[in-house]
């Protein structure tokens, strides 16, 4: 069984990077650690980066999950090519690129590119957002899933994955106390749904609302809780039509005694307030 300890990153191709970058700083609320002609770090905790932009195909998304050990990762590349997956491992140059010991990268059931990375880099100075959106850290990714109940069981079979709650058949899954680091969502496509980023309180949440609105990005869903979380949230439409959410108050789930929930598959699933979801793949 392959055990992911966090989610640590995502890596999006864009056709713009300087208008990626701009929203990544100004809008979103992001620090850049390091940046180059064809690409930019960006930073939202104490880990050196957790969004990469480079120059490419905005439909080109990977995410990264820490893993504990090099002995944890070989056998983690075992048990995927024993299942039949191509596993590829990382060059020197392509560790040092994403500031990590060693990685290996496979695409798991609906196509989105994983790399499971050993010893992320965390950086001691302290991390200075561009903009006071009260971001306290990445904390969970949306994945389009073709066949949710297919690719469910290969995160909690292969990942060692829990389901937290299921919304219908789109199951919330937790690889830590924390209530959820992935989502599943149903789509024709593979790839990513959304990157989700903790805010420090719902004042953060409600004065994003209104900048966005000044700034004409897009509202996709929100304000609005989650009853499966608790979480307040927002989210909202980036470069190259990708969504990101803030949210706060995500509640966390003790693995001795917690079972999993099923809600219905309903508008009041996705917000107890009762917004409406313009969620690719969830609308209502
Ligand atoms: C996948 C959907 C939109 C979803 C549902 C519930 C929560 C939560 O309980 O926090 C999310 O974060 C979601 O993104
Ligand atoms: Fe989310």
């Amino acid at each position: 069984m392959i055990e992911l300890l966090d989610v640590c990153y995502v890596r999006l191709g864009t056709k713009d990077i300087q208008t990626s970058t701009d929203f990544a700083t100004r809008i979103l609320g992001l620090e850049v650690s390091e940046s180059s002609r064809n690409s930019r770090h960006l930073r939202s905790d104490e880990r050196g980066h957790t969004l990469y932009y480079h120059d490419g195909d905005p439909n080109d998304h990977v995410v990264g999950f820490e893993i504990s050990s090099n002995d944890d990762l070989d056998s983690a590349a075992a048990t995927l090519e024993a299942i039949g997956n191509e596993v590829y491992r990382g060059t020197r140059d392509e560790c040092d690129s994403r500031h990590v010991r060693d990685f290996i990268s496979f695409r798991e059931p609906s196509g989105l590119k994983i790399e499971l990375v050993v010893r992320p880099e965390v950086l001691g100075k302290r991390h200075f957002p561009s903009r006071d959106a009260g971001i306290s850290g990445f904390s969970h990714v949306g994945i389009f899933s073709q066949d949710c109940q297919r690719d469910e069981q290969f995160w909690t079979q292969v990942c060692n994955a829990r389901v937290s709650d299921r919304i219908g058949d789109v199951p919330l899954l937790r690889v830590n106390e924390i209530h959820h680091t992935l989502a599943l969502v149903p789509s024709q496509r593979g790839g990513l749904q959304h990157i989700n980023h903790q805010v420090d309180s719902t004042d953060d949440v409600m004065r994003s609302y209104h900048l966005l609105k000044e700034h004409n990005v897009p509202i996709v869903f929100g304000p609005g809780r989650h009853p499966t979380s608790g979480a307040r949230f927002l989210y909202f439409q980036g470069p190259d039509g990708m969504t990101f959410e803030y949210s706060v108050g995500v509640s966390e789930v003790d693995e001795e005694t917690y079972r999993e929930r099923q809600f219905g598959f309903e508008p009041f699933s996705l917000c107890m307030w009762g917004a409406k979801s313009n969620l690719d793949g969830l609308e209502n």
